[in-house]
């Protein structure tokens, strides 16, 4: 039988939300390297008064990138957990985790070179 609902407990998964999150800002320095370029494009978002079409881009890039890192982190706590000796089946899962994000940051610099560039190199 499935469980009453409780706004407690969704609070509670909340908080446990917030606390992997902030666990990965605390522990993971690529996270943090993300998180930097996230406030610099937000800064100069706002600074070149971007649309609310150009800001949706903006807004799903970024979370793209951050949320694919999230996910890279918690594969690699899962393989560390599992496979703490060599092994190269984990390392091929690790790689291709850090490949998703490879391509998520890849994406999101054209997506921003795309919303970018005009306001600086277009008369
Ligand atoms: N248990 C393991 N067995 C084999 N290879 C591993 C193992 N753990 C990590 N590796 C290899 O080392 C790479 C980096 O692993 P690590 O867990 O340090 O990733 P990382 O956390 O991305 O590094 P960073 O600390 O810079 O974020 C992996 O992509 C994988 O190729």
């Amino acid at each position: 039988m499935s469980k009453k609902f409780s706004v407690l407990a969704r609070l509670k998964s909340f908080k446990f939300a917030l606390k992997g999150l902030w666990h990965v800002v605390q522990h993971e320095h690529n996270f943090r390297v993300h998180l930097f370029a996230t406030l610099l494009v937000l800064l100069l978002g706002f600074y070149l008064n971007l649309s609310v079409f150009e800001w949706l881009w903006i807004v799903a890039a970024i979370a793209m990138v951050l949320v694919a890192e999230l996910f890279n982190s918690s594969i690699e706590k899962l393989v560390d957990l599992v496979s703490p000796d060599f092994n190269p089946k984990a390392a091929i899962i690790k790689d291709i985790a850090a490949a998703a994000v490879l391509i998520t940051a890849i994406t999101a610099v054209v997506i921003g070179t795309i919303i970018f560039y005009p306001y600086f190199f277009n008369s």
